[in-house]
């Protein structure tokens, strides 16, 4: 492992950094919260099973991506209409991320804001022993890594990413203490390994992503983390190419953070 640099001290961070590993003022201190964070495909999902079942005490909130997949109409109340599902977001994103990145980056945002803001099960609040929450990716990840690389790539202009930019910091300000993530396990392999395990999952949305598109991510992920997970906290366990499970096992250590104890 590696401890990435904390952030600087301007913007969401703040609260991040003033918090700490010292007490909540809630009940949910005894909780510890982490993001797992890599490439399309690195193995995110099937390592989170992993850890889920290693112990109770280790609770995955998936990345809501069903929701993407099947966006639901909202009848108005009254109307009797039934919901329907309108789209596929993920879907349109990838067959026109011009016309609809923003769009799904707004969405993609809300959708894990919600869930970093859902409060830990009771099972975790109960534990004698050291619960922690693991999310599939982040707030962070979706404005430093995806967002980012879409207006780089001009698929969001700069009046979408200016508008993205300011309605993002002024959401993690508000919710500050309650996003706060304490750690991040980066799990790393090469952007062709990615690339031959998102052929073999065969999500059908994914069918026309290309290397390229894994090699800027990838190159997106070694920036934010090498310049120390801006917006997000400071804790950084490596994984290997191997990707998950086996390449990476990680434990508190005393200091707080994330600590590696095997790799292979
Ligand atoms: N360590 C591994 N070795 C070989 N194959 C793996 C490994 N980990 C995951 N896979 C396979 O790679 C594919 C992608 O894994 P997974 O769905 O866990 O990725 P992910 O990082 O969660 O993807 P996404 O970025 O889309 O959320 C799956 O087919 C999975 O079985
Ligand atoms: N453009 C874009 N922005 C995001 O914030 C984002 N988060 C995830 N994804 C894509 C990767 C997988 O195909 C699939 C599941 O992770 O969704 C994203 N794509």
């Amino acid at each position: 492992m590696s401890a990435a640099p904390g952030p600087s001290s301007s913007g969401p961070a703040r609260g991040l950094q003033s918090t700490g590993p010292g007490p909540r003022p809630d009940g949910r201190a005894r909780v510890r919260r982490v993001s797992i964070e890599g490439n399309i495909a690195v193995g995110k999902s099937t390592f989170a099973k992993l850890l889920q079942s290693a112990s109770s005490d280790w609770e995955v909130v998936q990345e809501p991506v069903s929701k993407w997949q099947s966006i639901e109409s909202r009848p108005s109340e009254g109307s009797g209409a039934p919901q329907q599902t309108v789209g596929n977001l993920l879907q349109m994103m990838y067959e026109d991320p011009q016309r609809w990145s923003y769009t799904f980056q707004t969405y993609s945002c809300m959708s894990r804001m919600k869930t970093q803001l859902q409060p830990p099960p009771p099972h975790l609040l109960s534990s004698k022993g050291t619960p922690v929450q693991v999310f599939e990716r982040s707030v962070y990840s979706d404005r430093y890594i995806f967002a980012l690389n879409s207006f780089e790539l001009d698929c969001i202009n700069p009046a979408e990413w200016a508008v993205y930019q300011d309605w993002h910091t002024f959401l993690v300000e508000q919710f500050g203490p309650q996003l706060e993530l304490e750690g991040i396990i980066y799990l790393k392999a090469s952007p062709q390994k990615c690339m031959e395990r998102l052929g073999r999952r065969g999500r059908p949305e994914e069918g026309g992503v290309e290397l390229d598109y894994l090699q800027k991510l990838h190159m997106q992920h070694e920036r934010w983390l090498r310049e120390g997970a801006q917006g997000a906290p400071h804790a950084v366990s490596g994984g290997q190419e191997g990707g998950s499970g086996s390449a990476v096992s990680s434990e508190w250590g005393a200091g707080g953070g994330l600590r590696e104890r095997s790799a292979q």
